[in-house]
């Protein structure tokens, strides 16, 4: 059921949204019988980088799923599985763009990725441009100079995500979803303080907020139905 809801309301929401993480073949298959296992998402990421199926295969199974989906084929240094090259993640991309309302592109891919990104833009699917780091949380310069970046690219919104080694490491993120007043902004740790980040950061401005659904794929995930839970009652 592709693009249910446009990125335009979903990126202007005014409530925090959970996104659940679907990060492999089973997990696709399981939801696409059984939606209610979508419990808490307000849309749904297909890593498909890791979810590994062709996409003759992925696309009748997303095209079951009931949620709007956001498109995810990860850069191997910031997470991806498998080792694509940018070839390989824009054939990716594409073959599953009409079934998306989002899509996330890593910064430093935005330049290789361009002619997907265009495609995106003139189907009104909604870009984010991603940042990761899986060891440490970078300076402000640079948190800061993400969302620099998305907007130097005309991207909608951006992401941060990062591992967080001191409390000081989550207030910075905190400060940049309350500062960045310029485009909305996702922000979320991983790492032993990752899952208490995910409360706080959804709280205080971060639009875009990962659980998983199935299992989890990243340090500090709540389950994504836990997650909704847990934001309500705050
Ligand atoms: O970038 C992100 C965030 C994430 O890594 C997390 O920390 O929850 C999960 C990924 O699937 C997603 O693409």
């Amino acid at each position: 059921m592709p693009q249910l809801d446009s990125s335009k309301n979903l990126l202007h929401s005014s409530q925090p949204l959970v996104v659940g993480a679907v990060s492999s073949a089973a997990t696709l298959e399981a939801l696409a019988s059984d939606p209610s296992l979508a419990e808490g998402c307000d849309l749904l990421e297909l890593r498909l980088d890791s979810i590994d199926l062709a996409p003759d295969e992925s696309r009748p199974l997303a095209q079951k799923l009931t949620l709007p989906l956001l498109i995810t084929a990860r850069h191997p240094e910031e997470g991806g599985l498998y080792n694509l090259d940018a070839t390989e993640r824009a054939t990716l991309l594409d073959t599953h763009l009409d079934l998306a309302t989002l899509m996330d592109v890593e910064l430093r891919s935005a330049l290789e990725l361009e002619k997907v990104i265009a495609k995106a833009k003139a189907r009104n699917v909604g870009v984010i441009g991603s940042f990761h780091d899986f060891n440490a949380t970078p300076g402000d310069e640079v948190l800061r100079g993400a969302g620099d970046f998305a907007l130097q690219f005309k991207l909608e919104a951006v992401k941060v995500a990062t591992t967080l080694q001191s409390p000081n490491d989550l207030a910075r993120l905190i400060q940049l979803v309350a500062a960045e007043k310029r485009l909305p902004v996702a922000a979320m740790g991983m790492g032993n303080l990752g899952r208490a980040s995910r409360l706080v950061l959804a709280k205080c401005g971060s639009l875009l907020n990962y659980g998983y659904v199935g299992e989890s794929n990243a340090p500090g995930q709540w389950a994504a139905s836990e997650l909704k839970k847990l934001l309500n009652a705050l």
